[in-house]
């Protein structure tokens, strides 16, 4: 099964992904994980990209579906992967439907997590005073919010239309957030 944790940044994607590998033996694609990575390490790939994350912008279409174009093979001999972070524009929803369908493969449901703006905007405070991202600054956030409202949330529509997505409300605790996206997996 290939899933899509789908929502505006602080939804709480990467802690339900984590759990699901855990549960279900599904391999994790976050492209975030792997672009801080690559800053982290100091590649090539990480100098391009560093300016471009501390402001809150996307990076390119083309360095993320090459990074997750790398990883489907690893996912597939896992029995599936869980996007996190990916797509965030139609051009990635469309290049990822075409590298799946190269190998055989689809997305099978995208679960968007519901929360409203005033909960991710607290909940980002407290992970930039926790962990000090750069990019969870509280000014930064507000234009990550607005790049997540211009380019990504347009995706809704793009997986409504071929049936795949399922609204989960975000807004609970990490176990009844954890209970409502299980009920929708095994509908
Ligand atoms: N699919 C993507 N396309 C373009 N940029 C991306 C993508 N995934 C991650 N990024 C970059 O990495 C940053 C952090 O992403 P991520 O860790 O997914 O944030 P969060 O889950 O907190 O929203 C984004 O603000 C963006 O700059």
């Amino acid at each position: 099964m290939n899933l899509i944790l789908f929502g505006p940044p602080a939804a709480g994607k990467g802690t339900q992904a984590k759990r699901l590998v855990e549960g279900r033996g599904m391999v994790q694609l976050s492209t975030g994980d792997m672009l801080r990575a690559a800053i982290a390490s100091g590649s090539e790939l990480g100098l391009k990209v560093k300016d471009v994350l501390a402001r809150g912008d996307l990076v390119t279409d083309e360095i993320v579906i090459a990074l997750i174009e790398a990883r489907l093979p690893e996912a597939e001999a896992a029995g599936g992967a869980i996007f996190d972070g990916f797509p965030r524009t139609v051009a990635q929803a469309e290049a990822l439907d075409a590298m799946l369908a190269k190998r055989g493969a689809k997305i099978d449901s995208v679960i968007r997590l519901k929360v409203d703006d005033a909960a991710l905007t607290d909940r980002i405070g407290k992970r930039f005073a926790e962990q000090g991202r750069a990019d969870d600054n509280p000014e930064t956030f507000k234009d990550r919010l607005a790049v997540y409202n211009r380019q990504t949330a347009p995706l809704l529509p793009y997986y409504e239309g071929q049936g795949k997505l399922t609204e989960v409300d975000g807004m609970g605790d990490i176990a009844a957030v954890a209970a409502a996206i299980d009920a929708a997996l095994d509908a």
